[in-house]
């Protein structure tokens, strides 16, 4: 195997620091956070509630900003990026799956799919589209509008719109939240499926031990602070973990 601690991350931040508010109201919501996502990997970023999970992936994809520290994506450290810049390379490097599907309703399955494509002008690889559109297992709903799919099928539909413009970074949050175990495991899978097959990273928030033990490498946060890293995850290992997280009084 590669030795993927000396490559260099897709993503990560450096000495992050996220503070909400001011005075007595203040939230630091990232105290001192250095997490690197490695390319071509799967990982989950898990923790108590209120423990800084979102407010991470928002500013490693730069849909935040840091009050401290440094987020980069390739290359490139974000703050140095005004905002149209910043936009551009959210679009062109950057997808994204959130929990509320966030589909176009009047739109069919091919046209969300493309739609990143569409707004940005560009045709993209019809290669990949089409392959994107196996991986899914959509080809026989490529007609019908949202509202037609299942809550599983529809995630597949966002996924599939997540990948189109070829990212080199995927960012999903929660993205089996609205979904039964079955459908969720699915978009899981696939999510998997689309590190291995198409090379690409994905960095994934949730909450659930068992969507957890789908990537690659879990990384825990708590009160803000990474406190652990766990490769090969199993649901089971991940569950004594947080477990342990939770009885040293972290909120829940
Ligand atoms: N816009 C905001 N303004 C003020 N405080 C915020 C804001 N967003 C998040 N916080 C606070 O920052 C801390 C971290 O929040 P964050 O949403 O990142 O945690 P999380 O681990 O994703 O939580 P959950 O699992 O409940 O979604 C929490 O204490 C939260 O209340």
């Amino acid at each position: 195997m590669t030795t993927l601690t000396t490559t260099r991350p897709a993503a990560g931040v450096t000495g992050a620091v996220k503070v909400y508010g001011s005075g007595d109201t203040a939230v630091r919501a990232l105290d001192g956070v250095s997490v690197g996502f490695p390319a071509g990997r799967f990982t989950a970023i898990m923790g108590p509630s209120g423990s800084g999970k979102s407010t991470l992936m928002h500013c490693a994809a730069g849909l935040d900003t840091l009050s401290s520290g440094t987020a980069f994506i390739g290359d490139t450290e974000l703050s140095t990026l005004d905002d149209r810049r910043l936009t551009l390379l959210r679009r062109d490097h950057v997808g994204f799956v959130f929990q509320a599907f966030n589909l176009i309703p009047t739109l069919t399955v091919a046209e969300n799919i493309t739609l990143p494509l569409d707004l940005a002008g560009t045709k993209g690889s019809p290669e990949w589209i089409d392959a994107l559109i196996d991986v899914v297992g959509l080809r026989d709903r490529l007609h019908h509008r949202p509202a037609e799919l299942s809550g599983g099928q529809q995630q597949r539909v966002a996924v599939a719109r997540a990948f189109a413009g070829r990212p080199d970074i995927v960012f999903a949050d929660e993205p089996t939240g609205n979904l039964d175990s079955r459908a969720g495991a699915e978009v899981l899978d696939l999510l998997g499926d689309a590190v291995r097959r198409t090379n690409r990273t994905v960095v994934m928030v949730t909450h659930d031990p068992v969507a957890a033990a789908h990537a690659d490498e879990v990384v825990f946060l708590a009160d803000g602070r990474l406190v652990d890293r766990m490769q090969a995850p199993t649901a089971d290992k991940v569950l004594d973990r947080m477990k342990a997280l939770d009885t040293k009084g972290a909120p829940s």
